[in-house]
C-alpha cells in the first residue's frame, strides 16, 4: 500500500490520481506552511491573495509556520490574521510542492473547519469570498454563489479540493518547473487518500 510513493510522502495511502512522466525533482529540505478552508453546507470560503507569493490567486488562508508554533496553532493564527475569524481547524491533508532550482520544498498542511466565529474581513493580504462547490442547478436559486474559480487557483487544486469538501484525508505531491514567463508548469503529480488505521 505504501510502496511506490513519491519521495517525501509517507503514510498509509491509496492512490487517488496521478499524472505526468517527468522524474520527481530533487529537494533537500521542507519548509512548513499552513492553508485553511471554511466549509459550510455547499459553500467554501477562499481568499484572493493581494500580495507576495501567489498574488491574484484564490487560495485558503495560511502562511509560514513560525518557530515554536504547532501546525494547528499556526493555521489558526494565519486564519485570524488574514480573514479575521476563529475556527476549530482540523488537519485535513498534506501537500508537497517541489519546483526546479529552489532546493527546498513547500510542505503545506491543509486544515478545515465546518464552523467559525467572527465575520470574514478583508486584510492587507487576503480578500475573503464565498464560492459554491455544487453545480448551480442544485443550489438555492436565491443564494447562488460563483463556482470554485479553479482558473484563478494553483494548478492541481482541482484534484484535492473535492477530497477536502468530502472530508476525505489526502496526501499529495506536485512538481512544477518555472517557465520563461515566471509561471509554474506542472510536470508530475500524485495524490492519495489516507486509509484510517482504526
Ligand atoms: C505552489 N503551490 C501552492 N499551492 C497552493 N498553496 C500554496 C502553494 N505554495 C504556497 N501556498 C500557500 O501560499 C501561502 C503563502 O504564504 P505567504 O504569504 O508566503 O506566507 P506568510 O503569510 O507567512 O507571508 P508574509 O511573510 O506574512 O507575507 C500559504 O497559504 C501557502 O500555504
Amino acid at each position: 500500500m505504501t510502496s511506490g510513493l513519491p519521495p517525501g510522502l509517507e503514510g498509509n495511502l491509496v492512490e487517488y490520481v496521478q499524472g505526468g512522466v517527468a522524474d520527481w525533482l530533487p529537494f533537500d529540505h521542507k519548509r512548513f506552511y499552513t492553508n485553511a478552508f471554511i466549509i459550510q453546507g455547499d459553500k467554501i470560503l477562499l481568499g484572493l491573495k493581494k500580495r507576495g507569493f501567489g498574488i491574484n490567486k484564490y487560495n485558503g488562508f495560511g502562511g509560514k509556520v513560525e518557530p515554536g508554533e504547532t501546525l494547528t496553532g499556526a493555521a489558526m493564527r494565519e486564519l485570524k490574521e488574514e480573514a479575521g475569524i476563529d475556527a476549530p481547524l482540523e488537519h485535513a491533508g498534506s501537500l508537497l510542492f517541489v519546483t526546479n532550482g529552489v532546493g527546498w520544498a513547500f510542505q503545506i498542511e491543509i486544515f478545515s473547519a465546518r464552523s467559525y466565529s467572527g465575520r470574514p474581513t478583508e486584510s492587507d493580504e487576503m480578500r475573503p469570498k464565498w464560492f459554491s462547490f455544487e453545480s448551480p442547478a442544485t443550489s438555492d436559486a436565491d443564494a447562488i454563489l460563483p463556482p470554485i474559480p479553479y482558473e484563478m487557483m494553483w494548478d492541481g487544486d482541482d484534484h484535492w479540493l473535492p477530497l477536502l469538501v468530502q472530508g476525505r484525508k489526502f496526501v499529495g505531491r506536485i512538481d512544477s518547473v518555472t517557465q520563461d514567463d515566471g509561471k509554474f508548469a506542472m510536470t508530475r503529480h500524485w495524490f492519495g487518500t489516507v486509509i484510517s488505521d482504526d
